[in-house]
């Protein structure tokens, strides 16, 4: 049964007939106390949601109907109605736990769909019981990667737009491809592009495609990446280096779910889900007015934080093991084994190239490294800077000093003049230290 809740009866009318026409049971509420009186007592396969009610038009009501509604029946889909630019209050309402959101005013086709989707998946989460979450290759256990996991998993199956934050190499396209590889889109394309390599002339053709003779140089007509993506899912990386008038082109498309191939005149029609990530502070562009806040709002639904590897080094011993035997499976080679000492090393390195930066360093070890990988083959394969810049690990002076020692040796090939010289100490206090720490 569904539960439409809305105070104006012309909506609960025509939405209920559309429902019942379509071979389901309705039930209605006209208010959030009818509605959470009613949700209470009966079990509901699905309910949509008006978010403004005649008492306020802020959204509160409807905001604080869906959080008592999530605790009443954690798993049942909530699909918003909203007031159409009322974008930040679906906002809130998918971060409180709605499967989706539909603006006013709707075709009865695409709410029957949404509905239809959000149905048929909850009973099939509900028949398999299991969690069906494909990780899609991530690796991680660490609290805040399995957080993230977790709402990856609950927004995936929605079309809401995504905005993922996080330094370059954390894993931002593995993440937006395991959102579209959990959808209802997975058996259509995962574009991937890259804003960031394409200029500004560039733009227009590269994404919305060109006809044949458009511009000189165009000799044959050319699909643009948003018509490769339809039905699928466009992963935008890079956002924040669009310029302003690609930004304009953009939200053009996002808004009206068209665009316009260069030299034809006919606007074609897209159906994508649009995933953005970036390692720019859009916040503060927009407060300096170099991203617009409209395109900002429109791509932002959703807001996913990837920590920096460094944040989450708990993962490293496992991301390390994994991509040892990646590469040595390519390299068809045995696994090599790894010393303590060398994943000890690993795990406290400052990592400013995050995930990519152990995956290469991790790979190129396999390669030149033979069967035992120890500190020095790591420690080489990345240049000196990033043993320099290692962080020590929180112990006392004493260990700090023996640690630096012993790294100024390792890099000095054991010529203590030379390792004195790296420690900005006379090779006599070099020798006291050694001695102290009992150090041949
Ligand atoms: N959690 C993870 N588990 C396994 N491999 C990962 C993980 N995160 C990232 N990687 C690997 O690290 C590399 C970088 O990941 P990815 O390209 O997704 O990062 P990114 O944040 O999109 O980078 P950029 O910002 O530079 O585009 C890839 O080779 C990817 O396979």
């Amino acid at each position: 049964m569904i539960l439409i809740v809305d105070d104006d009866k012309s909506v609960r009318l025509s939405v209920g007939l559309l429902l019942k026409r379509a071979g389901h049971a309705v039930d209605y509420a006209e208010n959030p106390d009818e509605a959470i009186a009613k949700i209470r007592s009966n079990e509901y396969g699905l309910i949509l949601m008006d978010m403004n009610y005649s008492r306020g038009t802020s959204g509160r009501e409807g905001i604080e109907l869906l959080m008592k509604t999530k605790i009443f029946q954690p798993d049942t889909p909530v699909i918003l109605i909203t007031a159409w630019g009322s974008i930040e209050l679906a906002v809130e309402g998918m971060k409180a736990g709605a499967y989706d959101f539909i603006t006013k005013p709707w075709s009865n086709q695409v709410l029957l769909q949404r509905i239809e989707t959000a149905l048929n998946l909850n009973s099939l989460q509900e028949e398999t019981a299991v969690s069906t979450f494909d990780r899609g290759g991530i690796i991680g256990n660490n609290k805040s990667m399995l957080e993230l996991l977790a709402t990856v998993e609950r927004i995936a199956p929605t079309d809401a737009p995504v905005l993922i934050l996080g330094e370059n190499g954390t894993g931002k396209e593995m993440i937006a491809n395991a959102i579209h590889i959990n959808s209802q889109r997975k058996s259509a394309p995962f574009v991937m592009v890259n804003l960031g390599g394409i200029s500004q002339s560039l733009f227009e053709s590269e994404m919305f495609g060109h006809a044949k003779g458009a511009f000189t140089g165009a000799v044959t007509a050319r699909k643009g990446r948003f018509e490769t993506a339809d039905k699928g899912t466009i992963f935008l990386d890079e956002i924040g280096d669009l310029d302003m008038s690609c930004q304009v082109k953009l939200l053009r498309v996002l808004q009206q779910h068209t665009f316009e191939p260069l030299g034809e005149s006919r606007p074609k029609k897209v159906d994508i889900r649009v995933i953005c990530a970036t390692n720019a502070n859009l916040n503060e562009m927009v407060a300096q007015r170099t991203f617009r806040e409209d395109l900002f709002y429109r791509i932002n639904l959703i807001t996913l934080h990837l920590p920096a590897l460094r944040e989450r080094r708990d993962d490293i011993p496992l991301l390390v093991r994994r991509f040892m035997e990646d590469s040595a499976a390519s390299l068809s080679i045995d696994v090599p084994e790894i010393t303590p000492e060398a994943m000890e090393f690993l795990t406290r390195l400052p990592y400013p190239g995050n995930i990519r930066q152990l995956k290469n360093m991790v790979e190129r070890a396999v390669l030149i490294g033979g069967q035992r990988l120890g500190k020095d083959i790591f420690a080489s394969v990345d240049g000196s800077a990033t043993a320099v810049e290692e962080i020590r690990p929180s112990g006392t002076l004493n260990d700090m000093e023996r640690i630096a020692i012993e790294e100024a040796l390792d890099k000095a090939d054991g010529n203590l003049t030379q390792a004195a010289r790296i420690l900005g100490i006379t090779r006599q206090t070099l020798y006291r230290r050694m001695d102290k720490y009992n150090m041949k």
